[in-house]
């Protein structure tokens, strides 16, 4: 407050407060008065009505002031924001006179501390502006200032002189010389007083006296006289003090101005420095406002740049656009004609699909008779069928003279007697086949397979291999040690293809397969495949033949998957055998090891169960006992197997014979087969032959056994009532064949029924994990056996696809509907009438599978045209 008086007062000069005090009382035309001088009534009402008026200005200037600071006292980092209109006028208005000059400094202090806070530095051009003024302002008020202390300095010089002359008189009073003082000094003016209160008082006394009497005048006078004196004394004293303190003040005065004066320095000092950094700093937001100006206008280039380019970018964008839309147009009209030529192909489609759906409601019955065709086929090549297989010389075998003349593609061999060279020597048989030593295990299997067909459609199948011991019976059922998959016996290849047949019909039939193996040694059925230690348990044989086909129910049964159980089986098996060989000295040569796979499958639609069952028997070694000259154990083991072989051969006859009693009980070997042998079992014979003339005997003995029971079949045929001969036979056979070719070209036709319906993506109604038809066939061997297992798998499927789903046409395609059953239009019909021929009387002949004729409405169906039979 006192500090804006004095501001105000000096017109916003700086100071401190002693000076503020005094220059209160330095009113250029007052009084010069002494310090401590007390003042007199008058003076002190002037001086009173001096402050008040001062007093007045400070509020009136201070009410300037505080509109002043209303203005400016902004917060910190808030300058910037200041409108421009504002600062513009605040810079015209007289505030910036009226401010205190603590406020023009807050204000610089904070436009400053701004910037500093700014990260850039920046000051805004009008904040910039007003701190220049603000600025001005302050360097003017310094000038006036030091004008004021100047002027102030000779006022104190006067003063000073003024005091000197005032001592002057005192000194003089002092000196006594009775000189009135004319002073207008307070004391002097006090002494004066005293003079005259002494002079009243003498006059008082003088008139008191008057009254009184004379006599004590003197008296008095001399009692006055010490008196004035007392009071000269004391004033001389008190003028010496008066003196001492006009030094003091002197010199406080003087300390003072010099204080002052110091201080004014200091502070003109520092408000230089600050002008200057503020200048600087002026300077450099200068520098930087340029600078950013510069930026600024670079930035704006650029951004023009920018715009052109993108407006440039936005018009290419617009004209690809404007391409696009034309383009989609022309797709939209061209997807319009697809879709119209679409549905015209879909309608098309959906006649060909009732067609399809039609046959493929009837192609379970084609199956059944293709089926039923293929086992009569079976039944024409012969129930039991024999093949010849000689084996190769092996490496160390010495000699290497064969026996074997000739073989021919009929099956004929022919062999030498060593013993008598030439024709005469010669002995011709006949086979179903003969595999010659460069046979290899692919090749015979080939030939087995149909059997392997037909245990999984229910059929019972004995495969067994005969022969001398050394002659590769093992190596045609199993294969040498370590097989690779090349060399794989029937065995392995038998199982392998089973499993390959039961995948492909996994959409019509769930099939189950299991696994027994033993061993007839001395007439003791064994089995190799349970887990009890020590020597094999001994088994019984079921007489009757049980549903299931399982003759020896002891004998653990093993359910297998794959390929790799079987192998692991079967060595398991072997590594049991051979166990047992070592005790018993090469008993794998004198012992039948009889692989049973059982089979039952499921039919998925209907639900009932077929059963079939493959028996594959490595037969102990044919060689005759009498030739052995063996006794003993060895004797008893050759009787076994001469017995058990030829009560294998019995059966065989007998049932060629039709005969009503069937030896099957005269050994284990028969009993354990009995389910396969006879009835609609089948039956394949392995002759295993050893091709060295060493062996010529024993080749001889086999080959007249295998004639014997190979004859059977054929003999039979021959010796029949119907008069049939084999030629007429196989002309039955070969009109079979010939069904079934075109059966199977009428299935293609199917596929290709299906595989136009696949082409229509979406529209097949296809179910998540099922194969299509292609993926079928790939994945399937290239018989035509297993073809038209294939596509029974997948005419399954499509039937019911076709069945329940319903295709809705829309503009945005083809799409699953409402399921909808499509009525079966059309139906496999038999010919009108089925014309019979000489052979139709047979039972064979005379079957439905022969007399039906396929035919199909569907105009890609084809009727077959019946074959005379
Ligand atoms: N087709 C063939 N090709 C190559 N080697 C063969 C063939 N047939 C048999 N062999 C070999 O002949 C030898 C005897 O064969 P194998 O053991 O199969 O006769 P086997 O009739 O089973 O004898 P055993 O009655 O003693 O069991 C084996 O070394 C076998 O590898």
């Amino acid at each position: 407050m006192a500090n804006s008086n004095y501001e105000n007062q000096s017109g916003g000069n700086l100071s401190n407060k002693n000076s503020n005090t005094k220059a209160g009382n330095v009113p250029g035309d007052a009084p010069l008065r002494g310090p401590l001088t007390p003042l007199s009534g008058e003076e002190r009402r002037k001086a009173s009505s001096d402050l008040k008026n001062q007093q007045q200005s400070t509020t009136g200037l201070h009410h300037g002031g505080h509109n002043f600071h209303e203005v400016f006292q902004w917060k910190q980092g808030r300058y910037a924001d200041l409108p421009g209109a504002k600062i513009s006028e605040m810079m015209k208005s007289n505030s910036l006179d009226n401010a205190p000059t603590q406020s023009l400094l807050s204000v610089v202090n904070g436009i400053l501390d701004e910037s500093l806070d700014r990260k850039n530095g920046e000051i805004p051009h009008r904040v910039a502006c007003l701190l220049r003024k603000v600025v001005q302002e302050i360097e003017r008020r310094i000038s006036t200032q030091a004008d004021h202390l100047r002027t102030q300095n000779n006022l104190f010089k006067i003063r000073e002189e003024k005091y000197k002359s005032r001592i002057r008189v005192l000194e003089t009073l002092a000196a006594g010389n009775g000189e009135e003082i004319k002073t207008e000094s307070p004391k002097v003016e006090e002494n004066r007083k005293v003079e005259e209160k002494v002079k009243d008082k003498r006059e008082s006394v003088k008139e008191t006296d008057k009254h009184e009497s004379h006599e004590h005048e003197t008296s008095k006078n001399e009692i006055d006289k010490q008196a004035i004196k007392q009071e000269t004394e004391k004033q001389i004293r008190e003028i010496a003090s008066l003196k001492q303190e006009l030094e003091m003040a002197k010199t406080i005065h003087e300390q003072q101005c010099l204080e002052m004066q110091k201080e004014t320095e200091g502070v003109k000092a520092g408000l230089q420095a600050r002008l200057n950094e503020l200048e600087s700093l002026l300077n450099d937001s200068n520098n930087r406002v340029k600078e950013l100006e510069t930026s600024a206008k670079s930035k704006c280039q650029s951004w023009s740049m920018k715009v052109n380019t993108y407006q440039s970018f936005m018009d290419s964008q617009f004209h690809a656009m404007r391409n696009l839309r034309f383009t989609s147009n022309a797709i939209k009209q061209e997807l319009l004609k697809t879709q119209k030529s679409y549905f015209d192909e879909f309608n098309l489609l959906e006649v060909k699909l009732k067609a399809l759906a039609d046959a493929a409601g009837n192609y379970r019955e084609v199956l059944n008779e293709n089926r039923k065709l293929f086992n009569e086929i079976q039944d024409l090549r012969g129930n039991i069928r024999v093949f010849c297989r000689v084996r190769p010389f092996l490496p160390g075998q010495n000699g290497k003279q064969t026996i074997v003349e000739s073989i021919g593609d009929n099956g004929q061999l022919v062999v030498t007697n060593p013993a008598k060279p030439g024709k005469e020597g010669q002995k011709t048989f006949k086979f179903n086949k003969v595999f010659g030593p460069a046979a290899t295990q692919g090749e015979v299997f080939a030939d087995i397979q149909p059997f392997i067909q037909s245990v999984v459609d229910g059929y019972n199948v004995c495969i067994f291999a005969y022969g001398q011991t050394g002659s590769g019976k093992t190596y045609t059922m199993t294969g040498p040690n370590d097989a690779t998959e090349e060399e794989w016996g029937v065995n392995f290849r038998a199982l392998n293809n089973l499993f390959k047949i039961s995948q492909n019909r996994r959409s019509t039939f769930q099939y189950e397969v299991g696994v027994q193996v033993v061993e007839i040694y001395n007439d003791q059925v064994r089995d190799l495949l349970s887990n009890r230690t020590g020597p094999a348990k001994k088994m019984g044989v079921t007489s009757i033949s049980q549903p299931n086909g399982l003759a020896v129910p002891d004998a653990s049964m093993h359910p297998v998957l794959s390929t790799t159980d079987v192998i692991d089986l079967i060595n398991l098996g072997f590594k049991n055998r051979t166990v047992s060989a070592t005790a018993l000295n090469e008993r794998s040569s004198r012992s039948h090891s009889i692989v049973t796979v059982h089979v039952r499958g499921k039919d998925l639609k209907a639900g009932n169960y077929i059963y079939g069952n493959l028996h594959l028997v490595d037969l102990a070694g044919s060689e005759r006992v009498d030739r052995s000259e063996v006794t003993g154990d060895r004797l008893k083991e050759a009787q076994h197997i001469n017995k058990s072989l030829s009560s294998l051969g019995d059966v065989i006859f007998a049932l060629a014979q039709k005969s009503p009693h069937v030896p099957y009980r005269n050994s284990k070997l028969t009993q354990v087969l009995q389910s396969s042998l006879g009835g609609q079992a089948k039956t394949l014979m392995f002759v295993q032959l050893n091709p060295d003339v060493t062996s010529y005997s024993e080749s001889l003995s086999t080959l007249k056994f295998a004639e014997r029971v190979s004859g059977v079949e054929l003999g039979a045929a021959r010796s029949s009532k119907e008069g049939k001969d084999v030629k007429e036979l196989m002309e039955q056979m070969a009109s079979l064949k010939d069904t079934i070719a075109k059966k199977d070209e009428e299935i293609e036709r199917l596929h290709l029924l299906k595989d136009l319906k696949n082409g229509y993506p979406g529209i097949d109604g296809e179910q998540p994990g099922t194969c299509s038809l292609s993926d079928k066939q790939s994945e399937t061997g290239s018989t035509d056996d297993e073809k038209s297992e294939i596509t029974d798998a997948a005419l399954s499927m499509g039937t019911e696809t076709d069945g329940s789903a319903e295709y809705v046409h829309s503009p945005e395609g083809v799409s699953l509907g409402k399921p909808k059953v499509v009525p079966k239009v059309r139906v496999l019909q038999k010919p009108a009438q089925a014309t019979p021929t000489s052979k139709s009387e047979s039972p064979r002949a005379s079957s439905p599978a022969i007399r039906k004729t396929l035919s199909s409405s569907s105009n890609l169906v084809k009727p077959v045209v019946r074959k005379k039979v």
